[in-house]
């Protein structure tokens, strides 16, 4: 599902690569949480699997997909396989929790039918249908990220990355986060969660992969946080963590089949069991989430300082019922957030994506992509395809994956929010 070979990573005006010839592979279905200390290279990883920014060598293929073959125009569709939920929830301040939701199938056609039915199924499912009309700001921190949930899975994404999204909460309310997380990828997607959070990581015992300095040092089915550098007793178990050979170059961190483990998260309080994914699995029935002490991260090399890369604005949902697997982005509207972090290279490798695009056949490759089983019962829309350079003017909706460049605006009122340089 998400394969990297042997990428590195390097900034421009930076000595160190912020990822130094990783491999792995991630497979459709599983929860992965990404583990490492600040400036280890987390949030690198989860920009490029978005194709936000691409890596300075090796390939990625994502949905069976290289990454240097999609066009720039075809970035939209591409990320609409995808829902992004971010530590600081980037909610619209000044829309409902409903449009919210809405807003991320506004940009991408969706007809009014369609969204009265899908938003208020996906805000059942999080806990939050009593809360459609409220503001965010008058919503508690968790309710929040919830609604950025909700936007994140309204379109039914295969995969879902998630970048601390439990770091602005408190503990009982990241459980009921993480047992909304568990219950997505119950449903079929596959979960990418960069945390610094030990006792999640722990009580979860789902796969971790461990990045110190750019480079994958552990990765361990059914983990827990304790640092591969400085091999920690996990609080409460007794379990030392095991870490296994680094992948580094030696080729791709393959994960064993094994099946997932059991639940490790109550349902949220306020989210009734019979509002989850409408997926077979068993019902949740841990107790609430011990909450144990962190073991910290030992970085035992020269990071540069940490940069928290706010996974740029494009905010994922995905395709709702009959659609094929389309996340829609999402973020807040301030222009200053919308904007990536843009260190050129981006633009060079749309560049060279798009020529690479141009001498080919004039195929959607997303459209080739495996299907999950989610998909499979969706029908893909029609998608419009333009043939002009990407505008230097980029709307909103185009930022956000939600559109492609030049494609017809559409009724949410949206506005230009300039270049992204
Ligand atoms: N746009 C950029 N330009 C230059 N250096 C960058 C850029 N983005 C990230 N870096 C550097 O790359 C390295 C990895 O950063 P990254 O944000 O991926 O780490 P992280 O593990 O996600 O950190 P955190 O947990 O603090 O979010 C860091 O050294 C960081 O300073």
């Amino acid at each position: 599902m998400i394969r990297f070979d042997t990428i590195t990573k390097k900034y421009p005006g930076t000595n160190r690569p912020a990822l130094d010839a990783i491999s792995v592979e991630v497979l459709r279905g599983e929860f992965v949480f990404l583990v490492g200390a600040s400036g280890s290279g987390k949030s690198t990883c989860l920009r490029l699997v978005l194709k936000e920014d691409r890596p300075t060598s090796g390939s990625i293929h994502v949905l069976g997909q290289d990454l240097r073959s999609i066009s720039n125009r075809k970035v939209p569709y591409f990320r609409r396989n995808m829902g992004v939920v971010f530590q600081d929830f980037r909610l619209l301040p000044n829309k409902s929790v409903f449009d919210n939701v809405a807003f991320s199938l506004q940009v991408i056609g969706k007809s009014r039918g369609f969204i009265q039915e899908a938003v208020p199924d996906t805000l059942e499912m999080v806990g939050l249908a009593e809360k459609a009309q409220r503001l965010p700001h008058e919503l508690s921190g968790g309710e929040q990220q919830r609604v950025a949930i909700a936007r994140a899975i309204v379109n039914k994404p295969q995969i879902l990355l998630a970048d601390e999204p439990t770091g602005n909460l408190d503990p009982t309310t990241s459980a009921g986060i993480m047992a909304l997380l568990e219950r997505i990828n119950a449903g079929g997607t596959t979960v990418i969660m960069a945390t610094h959070e030990a006792g999640i990581v722990d009580q979860m015992q789902r796969r971790v992969i461990e990045l110190v300095g750019g480079r994958i040092v552990r990765d361990e089915r059914q983990g827990g946080y304790a640092t591969a550098a400085i091999p920690t007793t996990t609080a409460g178990t007794g379990r030392r963590s095991a870490p296994s050979a680094p992948s580094g170059t030696s080729g791709i961190a393959r994960p064993a089949a094994a099946p997932a483990p059991a639940s490790a998260f109550a349902p949220a309080a306020d989210v009734p069991a019979s509002e989850v994914l409408p997926v077979e699995h068993p019902p949740l029935t841990f107790p609430a989430v011990p909450v144990r002490a962190s073991v910290p991260v030992a970085v035992p090399v020269e990071a540069p300082a940490a940069v928290p890369v706010a996974v740029p604005v494009e905010e994922p949902t995905a395709v709702p019922v009959e659609e094929p697997a389309a996340a829609s982005f999402s973020a807040a509207e301030s222009p200053a957030e919308l904007l990536p972090r843009d260190d050129g290279s981006l633009r060079e490798a749309n560049a060279e994506a798009d020529a690479q695009a141009e001498a080919e056949a004039e195929t959607d490759a997303v459209d080739g992509a495996p299907t999950t089983d989610l998909s499979r019962a969706m029908t893909r829309p029609a998608l419009p395809i333009t043939h002009h350079d990407v505008p230097e003017q980029l709307t909103l909706a185009e930022k956000l994956g939600l559109r492609a460049p030049g494609e017809k605006p559409d009724q949410t009122g949206e506005q230009n929010v300039g270049p992204t340089r």
